[in-house]
């Protein structure tokens, strides 16, 4: 059975569908102006009629009256014809159109998509050091996209940074909201309002005791709102704290970014050990003597190597198709519970092994790129991630401790294997920042690597995270192999 839990923000794959609603929403809203056009235009004849007769008649009215035909004929349009007038104008317009409007509005993203998507948008910028400018004009890396921040976006972003306290993001949000208002028909349909920016902006500078900033900024919102009485109550409110307040407005330097966001940018290409070496792998299995695996050797210690070329295109489409149906909000162990967090922004469907063909061939090539016996290990996972999507560093080895059950019958996860079935424009990379290396995703390779080590214990080096996602669709399928099977193939030293 196939629940989808709406999670419009941490998968593309959900997107296309919220784009078809959009699609039937305004071919409703367009039939039903028409609907309203047709009633406007019939109201339109109706008076044009009704002028001609009334018109003549008060040219002369006298004359008009004295003729039997048109006395007559008055009586009988004012006993007859005004109350079916009435009720052609109240009769309602294109409910079909509205009902379905209605029935579509349980449907929206919520408020907490809304949180999702704003926070993801937010990850990108405090990830990369990017400025909220650049972001709202769609510029990314110095790259200018197709896409710009609306104003009412600008103040979705600015509310969010100020849910979160970070007000000064949320004065950058607001004054770009402001800087790019434009007064329309849509923005006074949707209650999108420069004297509710003002007010906002207001507050938000008040909080970074801009106190001079703020006040003026209220003037303009009540200039904008002179019915608005919290205005008034609020502009004296911040007079009084700029009296009682003798520092200055609070700073902002912008931090060095951690060793995992320098992975994120690409900024880890300078280590003596990048780049270690690249080999075609015709060892490991029987079969790769007939069919070698490029291989590039990334890190010795852990063992971490990228293969080239081992997931065909046809086999992508394929694993996309299947996982889209089943995609999930992806979750992570939590106190022995599967728990959906912030820290992990994606979508994700499992496959058992004999799912279809095609999950069998990915799992026969599991075993000819690693050489592990797979009985016993996880199910193949095909995952998306969305606009900002991420995961955040961690091991993919359990906590021995907490999780003895998880890894009693079949043990830990000796191996992580990674295909990436999608390029990702920018963004998107799988870092480890404890070993400065990092992979960036590229469609049809695949990335391998130990997370335990001889001893079969957890490599605190193996600590890796998903980068967000700038600009794209990042589909990747994953293995976690686990080490018990493994006890003939790979053994364990002892001390
Ligand atoms: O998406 C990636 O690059 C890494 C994903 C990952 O580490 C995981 O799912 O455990
Ligand atoms: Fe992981």
């Amino acid at each position: 059975h196939n629940v989808q839990e709406k999670s419009f923000a941490t998968s593309v794959a959900g997107l296309e569908q919220l784009l078809l609603t959009e699609n039937i929403l305004i071919e409703n809203v367009d039939k039903y102006a028409d609907k309203l056009q047709e009633k406007v235009n019939t109201l339109k004849n109706l008076v044009n009629h009704l002028k001609i007769e009334n018109g003549k008649a008060l040219q002369d009215s006298k004359k008009y009256l004295h003729i039997p035909l048109n006395a007559f004929s008055l009586i009988r349009r004012m006993h007859n014809d005004w109350n079916p007038i009435e009720m052609f104008m109240v009769r309602p317009v294109g409910e079909n159109h509205l009902n379905m409007i209605r029935k579509h509005l349980p449907e929206m993203p919520t408020s907490k998509d809304i949180t999702e998507a704003s926070e993801a948008i937010y990850r990108l910028q405090d990830t990369y050091g990017m400025e909220t400018d650049d972001v709202a004009r769609g510029i990314f890396n110095g790259k200018q996209y197709d896409a710009k921040l609306s104003s009412v976006d600008c103040v979705f972003m600015g509310m969010h940074m100020y849910g979160k306290k970070l007000f000064h993001l949320a004065v950058e949000w607001f004054n770009r909201a402001i800087e790019t208002y434009e007064s329309s028909d849509y923005n006074n349909v949707i209650n999108h309002i420069l004297g509710d920016i003002y007010y906002l902006f207001g507050e938000a500078l008040a909080q970074e005791y801009r106190f001079n900033d703020a006040i003026v900024a209220m003037e303009k919102a009540r200039e904008l709102l002179p019915q608005d009485a919290r205005l008034l109550h609020r502009k004296n409110d911040i007079e009084m704290r700029a009296k009682m307040y003798d520092g200055s407005p609070v700073k902002h330097p912008k931090r060095e970014p951690t060793d995992n966001e320098r992975g994120c940018s690409g900024q880890y290409v300078n280590k003596p050990s990048f780049r270690l070496y690249c080999v075609y792998n015709t060892t490991t299995s029987a079969f790769l003597r007939l069919a070698p695996l490029k291989m590039e050797i990334l890190h010795l210690d852990p063992y971490l190597v990228v293969f080239h070329d081992v997931i065909s295109d046809a086999e992508i489409q394929e694993l996309k198709t299947l996982a889209k149906p089943y995609l999930n909000r992806s979750t992570v162990y939590k106190d022995g519970k599967a728990v959906a967090i912030d820290r992990r922004t994606s979508k994700y469907a499992w496959f058992g092994d004999n799912f279809s063909n095609v999950t069998r061939r990915i799992n026969q090539r599991i075993r000819d790129m690693t050489g592990f016996d797979i009985e016993g290990s996880e199910m193949l996972q095909v995952m998306n991630y969305g606009v900002g999507g991420h995961y955040d560093a961690h091991y993919d080895f359990f906590n021995a401790s907490d999780t003895e059950d998880v890894v009693r019958e079949t043990g830990d996860r000796i191996a992580t294997v990674l295909f990436y079935m999608t390029d990702v424009e920018q963004g998107g990379a799988t870092v480890f920042p404890k070993i400065e290396t990092a992979v960036f995703p590229r469609k049809g390779s695949a990335v391998m690597w130990y997370n335990l080590n001889n001893k079969v214990v957890g490599d605190d080096l193996t600590l890796h995270a998903a980068c967000p996602v700038i600009v794209g669709s990042k589909w990747i399928c994953n293995k976690w192999i686990r080490s018990k099977a493994q006890i003939f193939r790979k053994p364990c030293y002892k001390e």
